[in-house]
């Protein structure tokens, strides 16, 4: 493929015009990003559920029709998301040698659902009452690279507790992504795309994982076989834990001196990428964060004892 790299503007899932980096050639202007890493590239699938789909082609540079919404979020999102591990944790891609980006918008037929696949992001168009296309909202695209780069690095085993663990770092680093670019950041986890119809809602809490159902404490751990063993369920104790590492507060009786989200960032990023293992549990995780904590900070840091903290107030001890 060649042509001319240029900034094409387009609309978003949610009617947000924004600009982004296309390939122009004599065919018409391609969502190909080549000004980050191997490039980011964004397909359509066209409703049905061959991955990649077709590279996405547009006539005049101009993306504002309905249908190229989820693209155009796709698309610029996922260079969002390449600026932040790049720009905050020195890292090139998820696998710190500028892999590709690839993305697909438009699987399936009112597919609720968002995924790694193992080598690309994709995207359902929800059925407009679950969720709207789930690529409208940037925090759900950090959460599907983040499982990227989870892979390449402890490549947490997707069941059971590492499951959990591997499922909540995607939510914490959707959410300090969501926060780095100020895009109405919350500790929520894909508010801007679930339940059109019901405001203040989100497919997860991290401030209150019971929101939705989930355990905010050890104890209250979810020990059946459904969702791989509580992936999606037992992330709740680690995001909660998460939420009180970056911003304080007192949890069963456990008060946590907030650090804030860079620090934060920062220790989750060396926890992830220096200490967990594919069969890392919930004791492994406090003994890791600790130590990635005691690596940046020192053994007498406010940093570690805010650590320390968390992990016992979600009662992980
Ligand atoms: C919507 C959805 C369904 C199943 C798996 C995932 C998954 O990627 O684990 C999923 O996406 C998310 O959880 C992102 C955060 C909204
Ligand atoms: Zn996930």
């Amino acid at each position: 493929l060649t042509g001319e790299d240029s900034t094409a503007t387009g609309k978003g899932v949610l009617g947000d015009t924004k600009s982004f980096n296309t390939l122009v050639n004599s065919n018409g202007s391609y969502l190909v990003d080549r000004t980050r890493g191997n490039g980011i590239f964004t397909y359509d699938a066209k409703n049905r559920t061959r991955i990649p789909g077709t590279l996405w082609l547009d006539s005049d540079n101009v993306y504002n029709a309905a249908y190229d919404g989820a693209a155009v979020d796709a698309h610029a999102y996922a260079g969002q998301t390449y600026d932040y591990f790049q720009d905050v944790h020195s890292r090139n891609s998820y696998d710190g040698n500028g892999a590709e980006l690839i993305s697909t918008v438009h699987y399936g037929r009112s597919y609720n659902n968002a995924f790694w696949s193992g080598s690309q992001m994709v995207y359902g168009d929800g059925d407009g009452n679950t969720f709207v296309p789930l690529s409208g909202a940037l925090d759900v695209i950090a959460h599907e690279l983040t499982h990227a780069v989870t892979d390449t690095t402890a490549d947490l085993i997707y069941q059971n507790e590492s499951g959990a663990i591997n499922e909540s770092m995607s939510d914490i680093f959707g959410t300090l992504v969501e926060h780095h670019f100020n895009n109405t950041p919350d500790w929520q986890v894909g508010e801007d795309i679930y339940t059109p119809n019901v405001a203040g809602d989100a497919l997860r809490s991290m401030e209150d994982p019971t929101l939705s159902g989930d355990p905010d404490h050890y104890s209250k751990r979810y020990t059946g076989t459904g969702d791989n063993g509580g992936v999606h369920i037992n992330s709740g104790i680690s995001n909660k834990a998460a939420f009180l590492l970056a911003n304080g507060g007192t949890h069963y009786g456990v008060t946590v001196a907030g650090i804030g989200n860079d620090k934060a960032g920062d220790i989750y990023y060396r926890t992830l990428t220096q200490y967990l293992t594919p069969s890392s549990n919930y004791s492994h995780f406090r003994v890791s964060t600790i130590q990635a904590a005691t690596d940046l900070y020192g053994a007498s840091s406010a940093e570690v004892a805010s650590v320390k903290a968390a992990f016992s107030a979600v009662g992980v001890n």
